[in-house]
């Protein structure tokens, strides 16, 4: 079990300790935290020793449905940030082809539209993260209702350092669903209704959240990829 721990000020030489309150009183905000909580604070063991790992800057990829375009820009993201896509569709489909004895339930859930037990996901998408030597990491597709989000706070998982929502309308996202191309068992104009519906009724409240917790960037995914991923940029820009 990990949690952060140490605290930046005792990391610090005196002489930057200094410097950071400087800048605390010339900014307005706390230096300590900001940087503390992205950049220099390292994950702890229960038992005091630091690991070797910092906690990874986490984004949580979700749309306004399928076809929004969530998949199609994270691989962007990928190549200019350096970032571990991790694809919770995709971790779930592999699930189906291991001899995982949850195999045969996924693909029965998938076919229909519908939204996996979160325990089965959490438990994968933790797995995914712990293995992951990257510190910045992308989930995609998740949290897809709100059981989706509680189940993974109450195992600990890694909490988002911001969220993208990519928005879209219905009619374009079917289109692109439609004309996917991927031999997807859920890429039918049936399965499709049915994904919308799920997401307007669990989808939304997750939105809603993270758009009240202020880390919530919505944006608009109408238009060439180019196009939305100029809008995307400016997100992650300070990461370089
Ligand atoms: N801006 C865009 N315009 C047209 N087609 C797109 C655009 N973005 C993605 N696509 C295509 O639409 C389909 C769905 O995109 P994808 O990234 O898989 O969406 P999601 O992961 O949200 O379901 C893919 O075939 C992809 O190539
Ligand atoms: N958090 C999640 C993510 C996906 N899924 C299932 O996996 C399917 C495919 O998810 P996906 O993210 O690959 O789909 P797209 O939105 O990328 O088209 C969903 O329709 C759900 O059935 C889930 O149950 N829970
Ligand atoms: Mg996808």
């Amino acid at each position: 079990m990990w949690r952060r721990g140490v605290s930046l000020s005792s990391m610090l030489s005196s002489s930057k300790s200094r410097l950071l309150n400087q800048m605390q009183v010339a900014c307005g905000f706390n230096a300590c935290q900001v940087f503390s909580t992205h950049v220099l604070n390292p994950i702890v063991a229960e038992d005091g020793v630091s690991g070797a790992r910092r906690k990874p800057f986490v984004t949580f990829v979700l749309g306004s449905g399928p076809g929004s375009g969530k998949g199609t820009q994270c691989t962007r993201i990928v190549n200019t940030f350096g970032f571990t896509h991790l694809s919770v569709g995709d971790l779930l489909r592999k699930e189906i082809y291991s001899d995982s004895e949850n195999g045969s339930m996924i693909l029965d859930t998938i076919k229909e539209g519908k939204i996996v037990p979160s325990e089965v996901t959490v438990k994968l998408i933790k797995k995914a993260i712990e293995a992951s030597e990257n510190n910045r990491i992308l989930v995609d597709g998740f949290p897809r209702s709100e059981e989706n989000r509680i189940a993974y706070e109450r195992v600990g998982g890694v909490e988002p350092d911001i969220v993208l929502f990519f928005d879209c309308p219905k009619e374009e996202m079917v289109k692109r669903v439609l004309n996917r191309n991927q031999g997807r068992i859920d890429d039918n104009i049936d399965t499709v209704k049915e994904r919308l519906s799920v997401f307007e009724e669990l989808n939304l409240p997750v939105i809603k959240y993270y758009s009240e917790k202020g880390i919530l960037h919505k944006i608009d995914g109408t238009g060439t990829e180019d196009e939305i991923y100029e809008r995307v940029l400016p997100i992650f820009a300070a990461l370089r």
